[in-house]
């Protein structure tokens, strides 16, 4: 992968060298570093990677996982006996019980990852990289000046010789207010003049450094005026600057807190408001119970008693942590309406009560219908639990993850979906327990890691990037818009979080397909589902060749597909399979030829036909005497010259052939089409057929070619077909009326 970072920039880790040095290095573990930098060289160095930075020379984020370990689950106060020095650290020897105190003496250097220069008590100073902060340079979380402790501190070699103070898990990053008890005496008594602002300034300054989108610092303000106010109690003021922190800490994603503000204003206004002093509202514990609590019910009535700033602001955080709504109805043409690149995110409740999380044989936990569905049906509809809008074309928005640890590298999306997720996770204790419970590929078990019953569950940035991994899904802005871009062309695909969603297992054949308005992922099915089946989707569209596609589920998600189709090809020979799979390929190429021209002669066709009839003869030679093993399955080595044949047929207006075509290709599928009572009835039969956008378009050329015979009623029912198979595939009928217009 082509990397444009400059050379001269060396706080940006080049991640090739970083994981030949992590290879290559002699273990230096347990040791203290043998040679120590002088705080003038530091501090020079540092100022010269900020000013190269000001300069733009680093286009691409590399965010750079090392070699796994746990967070510390101690708190720096249960800590604090253990309070260590940088003359007391090792070099990778962490220790969970350890805390380091630091206070910067330079600006940051925030990029990749925050880098800054500080000094511990005794005067000895360190480079400090903090890494999966989400730490930007307009807003700054760590400036020159803070007080910060580090959980178990070591010293981490760098590429360039030298050694830094390198953190990961961004919970063994601790800011810590200048009044904190931990704080030692000599920085306290500098720290302390900041305050001093009476609430009205505070209110005042916060506003103006929101409107700057200086999020961190209006939140201090705002924190400033509420401190203020606990000893000139002023109700209004305190509602309103609740208000306003809330406002905040929604646009910083942190629901929780937004939730407790929100709760504290709600509850302070209905003390103040005499025919609401009496109510539950004045526990703010209740008004946050409702907030996280998932159901759209209402049962306190609160918004209907709370003034309307305060109900919009309600609005918003239960949406954002989640609710759901006991039925399917969705206005889903005015969702679509609101989305676009930059507008993913949609109003609107999940429908997840008529599916159920339970075992799954020897596939672990699986997602199960709890009623019967029919063909089309929508099974369920989620909201993202996050998924990244930053917008593609910008350059800035590059990203890439490398895992040091198992040698991966993640494109763009993974890798923003990485960072979001960390901080999604960090700031919303309430959301960790249903995303840590997902497969994270026996990561945790491995490593021997646990937590005691009433631990908080910690974000292990290692886990986190497991847990994506096996679970993610790639996403479209909608799945409508896929079907208008030109065929062949590779637009990149957003990589979102859906945690219900996570649970549906794969098979190859599916009954399911996922498809995506903005952040919301509906389940459809794809045929009929009787109560109490697993629900099963396609992760990625199966390989013809059994060997290829078993290998990728295998190194990419760490199964083997056990379904009817995987069964079948499985238990071909060798030769066979390798027969077919060159086959395929010759017939492949030619058809590639042929395609490239304009029009494609009568004999051209009919020499791709024999080609196709060769390797249909591949299929039927697998067959016993008595039954064909695909006799109700796809079979995918025949679809694309299928696909081919059908549309040349019908570019060169031959309705008999395109029929014979269409019907062929669905057959392909795995969808068997046949028609009775003096041609007037379709039959569409499909156990595991597989429905897509080739089937659709399949239909529709069916329903042209019984149009052109005179056989309306067969048209009409192919174009019904369709219609509901276009549902399916896109997940709505937006865009359906010009979908078929042009096909
Ligand atoms: C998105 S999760 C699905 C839920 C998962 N089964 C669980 O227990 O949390 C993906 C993981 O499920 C398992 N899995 C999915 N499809 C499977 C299949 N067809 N056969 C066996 N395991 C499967 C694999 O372990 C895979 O990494």
């Amino acid at each position: 992968m082509a990397l444009h970072s400059s050379p001269k920039n060396t706080y940006e880790e080049e991640p090739d060298l970083a994981k030949n040095f992590a290879n290559e290095t002699p273990d230096e573990k347990g040791q203290r570093p043998k040679s120590k930098v002088s705080r003038d060289t530091l501090v020079r160095t540092h100022q010269r990677h900020l000013k190269l930075l000001s300069e733009g020379s680093v286009p691409i984020r590399n965010l750079i996982l090392p070699n796994p370990y746990p967070p510390s689950h101690r708190s720096i106060c249960a800590t604090y006996k253990n309070n260590v020095h940088l003359g007391d650290l090792c070099i990778d020897s962490r220790d969970q019980d350890d805390v380091l105190l630091l206070r910067t003496i330079a600006s940051p250097y925030v990029w990749s990852s925050t880098v800054t220069v500080a000094e511990d008590e005794t005067g000895d100073v360190a480079r400090l990289t903090v890494c999966n902060l989400e730490d930007n340079v307009v807003d700054p979380i760590v400036t020159e000046g803070s007080i910060l402790a580090i959980k178990q501190p070591c010293w981490t070699r760098l590429v360039d010789g030298g050694y830094h103070v390198r953190v990961d898990h961004p919970s063994d990053f601790v800011l810590l207010k200048s009044d904190d008890e931990l704080v030692p005496e000599v920085w306290r008594s500098e720290a302390d003049s900041v305050l001093g602002k009476d609430t009205n300034q505070c209110k005042k300054d916060g506003d103006v450094m929101f409107l700057k989108k200086r999020f961190r610092q209006a939140l201090e303000l705002y924190t400033q005026g509420l401190q203020y106010l606990s000893s000139n109690p002023d109700p209004a003021s305190e509602v309103d600057l609740y208000r306003k922190r809330c406002g905040v800490n929604i646009v910083l994603l942190r629901l929780d807190d937004a939730a407790k503000d929100l709760s504290l204003a709600i509850s302070t206004h209905a003390r103040s408001a005499a025919e609401l002093s009496s109510s539950e509202l004045v526990n703010a514990s209740t008004v946050e119970s409702w907030l996280h609590s998932r159901s759209t019910e209402d049962p306190l009535l609160i918004s209907s008693k709370i003034p309307r700033a305060l109900k919009e602001l309600a609005a918003r955080i239960k949406f954002d942590i989640g609710i759901n709504q006991p039925n399917p109805d969705y206005k889903l043409d005015v969702i679509s309406s609101y989305v676009g690149p930059l507008t993913l995110h949609v109003d609107a409740a999940n429908y997840m009560c008529d599916t159920e999380i339970r075992q799954s044989g020897s596939h672990g936990r699986g997602l199960f219908a709890k009623k019967d569905f029919k063909e089309g049906d929508l099974i369920c509809a989620e909201k993202a639990l996050v998924l990244p809008g930053y917008f593609m074309q910008d350059r800035n928005s590059d990203c890439l993850l490398y895992n040091l640890g198992d040698g991966t590298a993640v494109p763009r999306p993974g890798a923003w979906l990485f960072k979001e997720l960390v901080q999604k996770l960090r700031w919303n204790p309430s959301l960790r327990k249903e995303f840590f419970d997902l497969e994270d590929g026996g990561y945790w078990k491995e490593h021997g890691w646990e937590l005691a019953e009433d631990e908080e569950i910690p974000v292990d940035v290692f886990r986190i990037e497991y847990i994506r991994r096996l679970n993610c899904f790639s996403a479209p802005t909608r799945s409508t818009d896929v079907l208008s871009q030109p065929l062949n062309s590779n637009p990149e695909l957003r990589n979102g979080f859906w945690t219900h969603a996570s649970y549906i297992n794969h098979s190859c054949l599916p009954n399911t397909i996922r498809t995506f308005i903005g952040d919301i992922l509906l389940l459809r099915a794809a045929r009929d589902i009787a109560s109490g089946e697993e629900l099963t989707n396609q992760y990625v569209a199966p390989d013809i060749d059994i060997g290829a596609r078993q290998e990728k589920y295998r190194t990419t998600w760490g199964f083997e597909c056990d379904c009817e189709l995987c069964a079948v090809d499985g238990s071909l020979s060798e030769d066979i399979r390798t027969h077919r799979v060159k086959q395929f390929d010759e017939l492949k190429s030619m058809v590639m030829k042929l395609s490239e021209k304009s029009a494609p002669t009568i004999t051209s066709l009919k020499k791709i036909a024999r080609g196709l009839r060769e390797l249909e003869a591949l299929y039927f030679s697998t067959a016993s005497d008595t039954e064909d093993p695909y006799a109700a399955l796809p079979r995918l080595a025949l679809v694309h010259p299928t696909l081919f044949l059908t549309e040349a047929w019908r570019s060169v207006k031959n309705v008999d052939r395109t029929i014979e075509y269409a019907v062929k290709l669905l057959r392909n599928f795995g969808i068997l089409v046949t028609t009775e009572g003096s041609h007037k009835v379709l039959n569409v039969e499909h156990r595991s057929g597989l429905v897509n956008v080739e089937t659709v378009r399949a239909m529709m050329y069916l329903a042209e070619g019984y149009s052109s015979q005179g056989k309306e009623e067969l048209a009409g029912q192919c174009v019904e077909r369709a219609k509901k198979w276009y549902v399916v595939i896109t997940g709505a009928e937006v865009g359906m009326g010009q979908f078929f217009k042009t096909e």
